[in-house]
């Protein structure tokens, strides 16, 4: 019995070894995985302090960025305040002048002979032209300086930015099914939209989004800086972009009694070139096209004259499309009657008046400094797309369905080129669509571009909302480097080089 205790005790002893040894790779394994888990669990806290510091960061740069843009309001406010003084005292120190100059003349006659001997009148002039080139001198200088407080407010904000604008319910949406507002902005946050999808809520990062309500002011607040820089000898692109119905045309267009961006532009240009007048003599000029079935067309012309887009053959390098009629224009009246358009509108099952076709007006400014003789060339373009639907959505079918087709290759080309720029590639794909290589001037390197995407806020239309979300992200993602003027002496060396620059990989895209 004692014998096979022992064994029993032996056999136990024997099992207990062999199961132990099974267990020692496992356990090892268990506290190896447990020291993972520990070293994971420490990165991700460790990423989420990241996180919130750069968070606070940018939080801090934005209040930095609002602070600054308020001192250099201020800042602006005070040098026209300054200004207008030190006309006013010019203006009242030389009348007073005159006036006890003719003083002495009327009361003492033997003072006109001795002003003639001493102080002429000439000599009176003389002085005061004096006097006045001084003035003028220093309000050049504080134009100077205005100018470069603006450069660099449109430096900080970036030289591509992505714009959101929700359009609001109107009366005209509430019959119809998916009523539900799925897409809600953020009161704390102006950059952020919250859009929930399939129970889902996802938020988007933007430059900056305006709420349903914002108006047609709002909006243009945030686009104003460009069309300075456009005066100032930049090239500039203000699209809109979203699906049929959503509100680009209302963006770019608005109505009579609210305009919207392009009319307010203009408005803004012709204030500012009649405010430089004393130092700068500007020649502004417009032409207004349309892209339809890729196929472009003048609408300046009659009968929307067919157009090409060519080569220049003068050897520079820069696009022209011949026969595209450009108009002079003199003031904000005037460009009003000679731009007025002629979009070819079809309905859908989206919009009862949906535009299916993108249209482009381009004004260009050439402005010569009266001092130095120095030229600019700026160009402002002003581009209301076509919707931006698939196709299969809009319930199109033969003519439409070419139509629709079209307009989505073309944005499809939009995307791949921003794609490109942002993949830093170095072939850029600007000739595959009629679109991209107008546009080419204004999206490559050196160049300023907005673009406002349009959403709804309904449910019934979140899928269309999340694609041009997307794509918006896309190309808020581009960084186009810092922006070029465009003056003479360089001008068509730049030019060339802007086109040219956009087909390389010299592009110095800061892509995240
Ligand atoms: N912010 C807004 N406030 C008031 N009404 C708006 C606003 N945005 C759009 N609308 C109205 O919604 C309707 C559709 O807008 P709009 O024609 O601008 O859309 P769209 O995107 O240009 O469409 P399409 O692709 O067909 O040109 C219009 O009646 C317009 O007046």
């Amino acid at each position: 019995e004692a014998v096979t205790a022992q064994r029993c005790r032996e056999g136990q002893d024997h099992s207990d070894n062999l199961v132990g040894k099974e267990t020692d790779p496992l356990s090892d394994k268990l506290s190896d995985q447990n020291a993972r888990c520990k070293q994971l669990e420490e990165q991700i806290r460790r990423s989420d302090e990241v996180t919130c510091n750069l968070q606070h960061k940018i939080a801090a740069y934005e209040r930095e960025i609002g602070m600054l843009r308020e001192e250099l309001l201020k800042e602006i406010g005070h040098l026209e305040e300054r200004k207008e003084e030190a006309v006013k005292a010019a203006a009242s120190c030389s009348q007073e002048h005159v006036q006890s100059l003719q003083d002495q003349f009327t009361s003492e006659p033997g003072v006109q002979h001795t002003l003639t001997h001493t102080h002429t009148p000439e000599d009176t002039i003389s002085e005061m032209s004096e006097a006045n080139k001084d003035l003028l001198e220093k309000y050049r200088k504080e134009v100077a300086l205005r100018r470069k407080y603006h450069e660099q407010l449109v430096e900080l904000k970036g030289n591509i930015r992505v714009l959101c604008r929700v359009k609001p319910v109107l009366k005209e949406d509430q019959h119809e099914e998916g009523l539900a507002v799925v897409v809600t902005t953020d009161l704390n946050n102006e950059s952020a939209l919250n859009v929930v999808s399939k129970g889902k809520g996802r938020t988007f990062e933007l430059d900056k989004v305006f709420h349903p309500q914002a108006t047609q002011e709002e909006v243009f607040q945030e686009i104003e800086p460009l069309v300075t820089s456009c005066i100032d000898g930049y090239h500039v692109c203000i699209f809109a972009y979203g699906q049929t119905g959503s509100g680009k045309t209302y963006t770019m267009e608005g109505s009579v009694e609210n305009p919207g961006i392009n009319q307010r532009a203009l408005k803004h240009l012709f204030n500012e070139i009649e405010d430089r007048k004393d130092m700068w003599s500007y020649t502004v000029s417009v032409s207004s096209v349309e892209i339809y079935n890729e196929v472009l067309r003048d609408l300046l012309s009659k009968d929307g004259e067919k157009l090409d887009i060519k080569m220049n053959p003068d050897g520079s390098g820069h696009l022209h499309v011949p026969g595209l009629r450009v108009i002079e224009v003199k003031s904000f009246q005037h460009i009003k009657k000679v731009t007025r358009r002629n979009r070819i509108t079809f309905g859908t099952q989206m919009n009862q008046h949906s535009s299916r076709s993108h249209a482009l007006l381009t004004i260009t400014v050439l402005g010569v400094d009266l001092a130095s003789g120095s030229k600019t060339c700026g160009k402002l373009n002003l581009v209301d797309l076509a919707g931006s639907e698939r196709v299969w959505k809009s319930g199109a079918e033969g003519e439409r369905l070419k139509e629709a087709q079209n307009i989505n290759r073309s944005l499809l080309a939009l995307g791949d080129v921003i794609q490109a720029l942002r993949g830093r590639q170095t072939y850029i794909p600007f000739r595959n669509s009629k679109l991209t290589y107008l546009l080419q001037d204004s999206l490559g390197k050196g160049n300023k571009t907005a673009m406002v995407v349009q959403v709804s806020a309904l449910e019934r239309n979140v899928g269309e909302t999340l694609c041009s979300l997307k794509f918006a992200q896309r190309v808020c993602k581009v960084e186009l480097g810092p922006a070029a003027r465009k003056i003479e002496s360089t001008l068509k060396t730049s030019r060339a080089r802007t086109l040219s620059d956009s087909n390389v990989s010299a592009l110095r895209l800061d892509v995240q």
